[in-house]
């Protein structure tokens, strides 16, 4: 039995556009996906995952999804098993076990499609739990390229490495197309997190944002200013001027909001924790749903959030200087 953890991450900036090729810079937080993996002796994969419905939920199959043992309605599962059957797949590629069947046990205190890149990190902490499990071990790269696969796979060809790399490497990290690096860690982020309880589709809002760029010039130009608001980002994080961080964000959360990926929710947390002082605030991830993240070294903006209808919970989120981890 092997267990590999991997952390979630809010976005600083640059999401959506990243997958564009703009720059965008994710930070990992300490909210961690545990999968834990055990060889079978057949070929089947057994699933566990809690958090997937109020019951959580197991499902058992081989190569035809038709004969599914599960409790649960078809999406979840599908919902479900994309990830982590390709993590398997991955897995078996890596270690040369076409057949390696396994059980597999998904732990998690990253919220699901919020924001937060849960998807990232069961793809990650799943190939490695999965990989070392058959005796193979991969350097965090490597867990990272193949976890990006998993992705552009089941995001229907409509991701970026962002997630992936930075759930791998833990820490601030910056990701423009294939290059990929860690930051040096910044002395203070003080994010605050909001949750609305809900959850936004990642492939339908990524393929709204590609359907207005195609479609509107000044779209791609939003995608682009992205990109000059990253780049302006790096410049004020090297200083650690958090006054000009949180502007950005500002201005960040205000094309994302343009590009459609924005919601009511959001907005309200938005608007909740600058009117609680908050440096700055947007929402991060896809959107359409989920979380807002913010900077404040003080309590008023998790206070403000917790007061506010819109809000279903709030916290701090720490950066993660770890990425993934064997338990
Ligand atoms: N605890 C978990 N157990 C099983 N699958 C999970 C878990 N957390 C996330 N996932 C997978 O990740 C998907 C959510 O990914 P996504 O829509 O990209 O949102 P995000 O990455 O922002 O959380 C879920 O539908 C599920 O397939
Ligand atoms: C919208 C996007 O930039 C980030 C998605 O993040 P999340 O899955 O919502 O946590 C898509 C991507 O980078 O693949
Ligand atoms: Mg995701």
């Amino acid at each position: 039995m092997t267990t590999s953890s991997a952390p979630g991450k809010v976005y600083l900036f640059g999401e959506h556009a990243v997958v564009y090729g703009e720059p965008a810079v994710p930070c990992a937080v300490g909210r961690r996906a545990r999968v834990t993996v055990e060889e079978r002796d057949d070929d089947r994969i057994r699933v566990e995952a809690e958090d997937l419905s109020l019951d959580g939920f197991t499902v058992t199959y081989g190569d035809d999804p038709g004969d599914a043992d599960v409790n649960v309605p078809g999406d979840l599962v599908a919902a479900a098993t994309g990830y982590v059957d390709g993590a398997v797949a991955q897995a078996r590629d890596a270690a040369d076990a076409p057949d390696a069947g396994f059980s597999v046990t998904i732990e998690s205190d990253i919220p699901l499609g919020a924001g937060l890149g849960s998807s990232a990190a069961v793809a990650v902490a799943g190939i490695d739990a999965a990989t070392r499990e058959l005796g193979v071990e991969l350097t965090p790269t490597e867990l990272a390229d193949r976890a990006y696969q998993v992705e552009h796979e089941v995001q229907e060809g409509q991701a970026s490495r962002a997630d992936t790399f930075c759930s791998a490497m833990g820490g601030v990290v910056r990701v423009e197309g294939d290059d990929c690096k860690r930051l040096p860690d910044p002395p203070d982020l003080p994010f605050v997190v909001g949750y609305d309880g809900g959850a936004g589709n990642t492939g339908e809002l990524v393929a709204g944002v590609r359907d207005l760029r195609e479609r509107y010039d000044f779209a791609a130009d939003a995608v682009e200013s992205i990109g000059d608001l990253v780049r302006e980002g790096e410049r004020a994080l090297r200083g650690n001027d958090v006054t000009r961080l949180g502007e950005l964000m500002d201005f960040n959360h205000g094309l994302l909001s343009a590009l459609g990926v924005s919601a009511r929710s959001l907005d309200a947390m938005v608007w909740a924790a600058r009117g609680a002082g908050a440096t700055g605030a947007k929402l991060t991830g896809a959107g359409g749903g989920g979380c807002v993240v913010a900077l404040d070294e003080s309590d008023a903006t998790r206070t403000a959030l917790e007061y506010t209808t819109a809000c279903e919970t709030a916290f701090r989120a720490e950066l993660d200087t770890e990425g993934v981890r064997r338990e």
